[in-house]
């Protein structure tokens, strides 16, 4: 790659409970992007943090008004994409599915177990069929400067672990929690997929971290989740997600190579529908986020 060829990677941040708001950005900006999905989620703030191009997205909306169900997962991710980012660092809460990591504790997850149901999993439809890899559905990339700056900051974090996500509002039984703890899972949360398939459709690097507010309801010793209990833990989990947010921009925002993990090609053997099969419309749709393969 010669060096005008190089990425200049754009960041995106998506905050979740209780981050509705990136400290530290110049030039702030909200503005309202409209997507072929539909409206996002809010506005999104677009600036800049040494010199690197950020676009922040509050999850739930500014003041927490939609659900993780009713979220437009699809137009969250189109709107970063024609947005020009690159790279998303995925901020969420999360309960805890082992005794060896406590509340305000981080993990930079490697796997997902998705149990959703009720939502719209795919940008790609009649007209046009894609099936990416998901096999190794993070930025292992991005995952290495988390892990990196995360250990310069002094933070308490663990690199890999599995996220189960549930369909929600309601917090898990007691056997659901039991069940996700026997398949191995690490941390359980409702709003990582398909935000994290998305992103790889749309050839996005995406990675999470992962902040521990509770243990769930599995633990003998500790009380069972409640929203109380999530907002007190994230006031400190949000002002560490802060400070590794501001750490990691400047490592993430230089000019790049491709992604060596790859996620910026996922669509390269993806599509299986023949151009003569192809819907039109849905490709006008799809230019916003395939546009490179179609
Ligand atoms: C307020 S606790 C439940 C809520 O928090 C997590 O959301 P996010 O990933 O956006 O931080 C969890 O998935 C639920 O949506
Ligand atoms: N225990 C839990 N279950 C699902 N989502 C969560 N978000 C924070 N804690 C959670």
């Amino acid at each position: 790659m010669s060096k005008s060829e190089l990425v200049e990677p754009v960041i995106g941040l998506i905050g979740g409970s209780g981050l509705y708001d990136i400290d530290g950005l110049e030039d702030k900006e909200w503005r309202t992007v409209e997507t072929p999905w539909g409206l996002p989620s809010d506005q999104l703030m677009f600036g800049r943090l040494d010199g690197v191009r950020c676009v922040f997205l509050p999850r739930h909306g500014r003041g927490h008004p939609i659900p993780p169900s009713r979220l437009n997962y699809r137009a969250n991710i189109a709107a970063m994409k024609m947005s020009g980012v690159t790279d998303i660092v995925s901020l969420s809460a999360v309960g805890s599915l082992k005794e060896e990591l406590p509340p305000g504790h981080f993990v930079i997850v490697d796997q997902f177990i998705d149990r959703t149901v009720w939502r719209e999993k795919s940008f790609f439809d009649t007209g046009c069929v894609a099936h990416i890899s998901m096999a190794d559905p993070l930025c292992a990339r991005i995952g290495d400067v988390l892990e990196e700056q995360a250990k310069k900051l002094g933070l308490e974090a663990t690199r890999g672990g599995t996220y189960l996500v549930m369909e929600g509002p309601q917090f898990s039984t007691r056997a659901e929690s039991e069940l996700y703890r026997s398949w191995g899972c690490s941390v359980i949360g409702m709003t990582n997929m398909p935000e994290a398939s998305l992103a790889r459709e749309a050839e996005i690097c995406y990675a999470t971290v992962a902040m521990v507010t509770d243990y769930d309801c599995w633990h003998t010793e500790h009380d069972n989740v409640t929203v109380e209990s999530v907002v007190k833990i994230m006031q400190g989990n949000s002002a560490r997600a802060k400070a590794l947010v501001k750490a990691v921009i400047p490592a993430l925002g230089q000019p790049r190579d491709l992604c060596s993990a790859g996620c910026d090609r996922a669509l390269e053997y993806a599509l299986i529908t023949a151009p003569e099969a192809r819907d039109p419309a849905l490709l006008t749709k799809l230019k916003a986020i395939a546009g490179r393969v179609l």
